[in-house]
């Protein structure tokens, strides 16, 4: 039905139920169809020419904001933790108390910085953030086709908007749900504002919004892309869901976690670093191909 689902970097556990969901939702109209999206290693690279991308965490903790002492705990904190965090050993419950460390740790080092404000402009300009190839298709479409896009990130709100915006593709329907830095009045960092989010938590900040998931009530079709088991709850909050079709990338230790992957995500793709499979869906669900 779609050519690009039968990329080799794609896998599915139940192909037919995914032609099902696709069928439905096309038939319901994309004026139905609401995107939420994870941010870092979704619509953010992975890899790229083997080096790591960073994630808006790591995009402050390599920058020249920070002094070396502070890089080097919070390298240990990534040293510690995110093996956990992918951990497909671990039961998420048991993860769950760690990620809470891990973020709460990292946010206290970033706050005794005093990072300013309007230094994050350059920060992000002079670092190695890239959104994954077909990312000025994705946005701009759903731009044009006036399809709500939610980015729903445990990262750094202000760092990704800085990214989103300084690619150009931070257009009238993207909405951000994040973790966003409290500057005092003279603009240096004091705080994180609200409840945190982390990789475990997402429910709860889906259903902390529900006025924004109201004001999309009449979009019960969802197209969800993650890269970790803990974005799939990211669509908590949407109001009598019709359709959803979940799209997981698969970015690191493939062999242990793909199946838990193939049982969570109707689409897998596996070291895929293009986003050219929403892409050709979202073509279909607006009727240009
Ligand atoms: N101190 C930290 C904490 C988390 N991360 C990474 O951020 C990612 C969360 O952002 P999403 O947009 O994916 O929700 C997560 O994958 C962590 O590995 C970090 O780099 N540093
Ligand atoms: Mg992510």
């Amino acid at each position: 039905m779609i050519p690009e689902l039968s990329n080799p970097s794609v896998l599915m556990k139940d192909p037919q139920r995914v032609q099902e969901i696709l069928e439905s939702m096309m038939k319901a109209g994309s004026n139905t169809v609401q995107v939420i999206s994870d941010f870092d290693m979704t619509l953010t690279r992975f890899a790229y020419n083997g080096k790591r991308c960073p994630t808006c965490h790591n995009i402050l903790d390599n920058s020249k904001l920070i002094t070396n002492e502070c890089r080097e705990k919070l390298k240990e904190l990534l040293n510690t933790y995110y093996p956990i965090e992918i951990d497909s050993a671990r039961s998420i419950e048991e993860k769950l108390p760690l990620m809470v460390q891990w973020w709460t740790k990292a946010h206290e080092l970033l706050v005794q910085q005093e990072i300013k404000k309007d230094l994050l402009a350059m920060v992000v300009r002079e670092s190695d953030a890239m959104l994954r190839e077909g990312y000025q298709l994705f946005f701009d479409h759903l731009h044009e086709h006036s399809i709500p896009l939610l980015i729903f990130s445990a990262g750094i709100g202000d760092i990704l908007e800085e990214v989103v915006r300084q690619a150009g593709v931070f257009h009238s329907n993207v909405k951000v749900f994040s973790n966003y830095m409290d500057f005092d009045e003279t603009g240096v960092l004091k705080a994180f504002k609200g409840e945190l989010i982390h990789i475990y938590n997402k429910r709860e900040g889906a259903l902390l919004n529900t006025g924004h998931f109201q004001e999309l009530r009449t979009r019960p079709n969802v197209l969800l892309l993650g890269d970790s088991l803990g974005d799939l709850t990211m669509a908590d909050g949407v109001q009598d869901m019709e359709n959803i079709l979940k799209i997981g990338f698969l970015n690191d230790k493939v062999e242990e976690r793909k199946q838990s992957y193939l049982d969570s995500y109707d689409i897998v793709l596996v070291k895929d670093e293009t986003l050219e499979v929403p892409n050709a869906i979202m073509l279909y669900l607006t009727g240009n191909k």
